[in-house]
């Protein structure tokens, strides 16, 4: 028997996405974006010191060959991470017609994404009237506040304190297929907010707009507003079987770590643990040591998108991958033989690009297997430039189970 570990660092993109072109952050085009090379860059050249220095350091991933996969996506020049790879190591890119985190999970768990999402226009108001009026009358408020593009941290600057006054939820969107609710847990209340989403999602959902998203905060006008780790998403449930369900309906287990659960709609699921990133990689060692033969660990760890690639801090996202670079590094060794673990990416989100989205970028595929013979395959080399939806097949093909979908083993 076998065991995989399936690991997505949210937004760790290593450019090179043959359609970058045609994706935007407000009118410019994703062409040159590039997370892991940008952020190398700026390390390299004293740029990203705030709360860590110098060249960025990521030992671990650099032994797995993420140099090699970056140098294999993207033509843009870094510094650095240039040590002999010694796990299998690739690149791979997406065809689903969205750069978001469902699209890039599905796609890498084996479905690509069969139809045009609905996108919001970046403009003011972005959203139909009679939708923001059934939004509104759903949350039992005269109106609603935003309806526009915007990022979430601004957005609760700017409206939070009307918000309070007014019970008006607070509405927006972004360069996603995303309808987002922002409300304070205390004033408005978490499970009114929870609540509210759920009821307005399903008519969301029949627009193909992918997710609607609560964004609890809290605080005061005076003191700032702060949001809470209660997020949530209500996803529009995928269209078909893909990696989780092809491993359940095998009679094998399924383990979900982080927004994982939330991205499948539970789908295909048997256990899920939630938190910060720092306790996700608790449950992922914790993983490592009992999950049972056959089953598929399914991890996504968000705070490198959320915190730091949204909110364009390069340190704080250099600081975040130094911190998972270390972590991970603890996990590897207590791998067994006939296991698998599986890093890689959704999207894109280059802290130094301008805007506050996603970017279109291919992603980093970096497979551990111990105890298999470096240098020979499949324990060291180049899997090449591959398909988002290999990653699932190749798991599946691991896990010994039948998949289904464009994708093909590299395993
Ligand atoms: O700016 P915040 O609220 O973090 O929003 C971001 O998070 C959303 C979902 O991941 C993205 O679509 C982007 O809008
Ligand atoms: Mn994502
Ligand atoms: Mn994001």
């Amino acid at each position: 028997m076998a065991r995989a570990f399936l690991v997505v660092m949210d937004s760790v993109g290593i450019g090179g996405a043959p359609d970058a072109d045609r994706f935007y952050n407000g009118d410019l085009p994703d062409l040159g974006a590039n997370t892991l090379a940008h952020i190398a860059q700026a390390c390299a050249e004293g740029r990203a010191e705030d709360g860590r220095s110098g060249p960025l350091h990521l030992p671990n991933l650099e032994r797995l060959g993420l140099g090699s996969a970056m140098r294999l996506a993207s033509a843009v020049p870094f510094p650095g991470l240039t040590a002999e790879p010694e796990g299998l190591w690739g690149c791979a890119a997406e065809i689903s017609p969205g750069k978001d985190t469902p699209s890039g999970h599905w796609e890498l768990a084996g479905l690509p994404v069969p139809w045009n999402w609905h996108f919001f226009p970046d403009e003011t108001p972005a959203f139909p009237a009679d939708l923001s009026a059934f939004v509104a009358e759903a949350a039992g408020a005269p109106g609603i506040l935003g309806d526009c593009h915007a990022s979430g941290t601004d957005i609760i600057a700017r409206y939070g304190a009307e918000h309070m006054k007014t019970g008006a939820p607070i509405c927006y969107t972004s360069a996603d297929s995303v309808f987002q609710i922002a409300a304070h847990e205390e004033s408005f209340g978490l499970n009114r907010l929870l609540d509210l989403c759920q009821a307005v999602a399903p008519r969301l959902h029949a627009m193909k707009v992918g997710r609607v998203i609560a964004r609890p905060f809290v605080g005061t006008p005076e003191s700032g507003f702060t949001r809470t780790t209660n997020r949530r998403d209500f996803a529009i449930t995928p269209p078909a079987k893909l990696l989780t369900n092809w491993v359940q309906d095998a009679g094998q287990k399924v383990h979900a770590i982080g927004k994982i659960g939330d991205i499948f709609t539970m789908s295909g699921i048997d256990t899920l643990k939630k938190g910060p990133d720092a306790e996700l990689m608790q449950h992922l060692a914790e993983a490592v040591e009992t999950a049972e033969e056959g089953s598929l660990t399914f991890a996504n760890f968000v705070e490198f998108d959320s915190l730091y690639g949204h909110r364009r801090d390069i340190s704080g996202y250099a600081r975040a991958l130094e911190w998972f670079d270390h972590e991970i590094g603890k996990i590897l060794p207590r791998l067994r033989v006939g296991d698998i673990l599986v890093l890689t990416a959704d999207h894109g989100n280059d802290p130094s690009w301008p805007g506050t989205d996603h970017t279109r970028e291919q992603v980093p595929v970096l497979v551990a297997a111990p105890g298999q013979t470096p240098g020979q395959a499949p324990g060291a080399g180049s899997l090449g430039a591959r398909a988002f939806a290999d990653v699932g097949v190749s798991v599946a093909q691991h896990l010994g189970v039948a998949s289904s979908g464009p994708g093909r083993s590299f395993l």
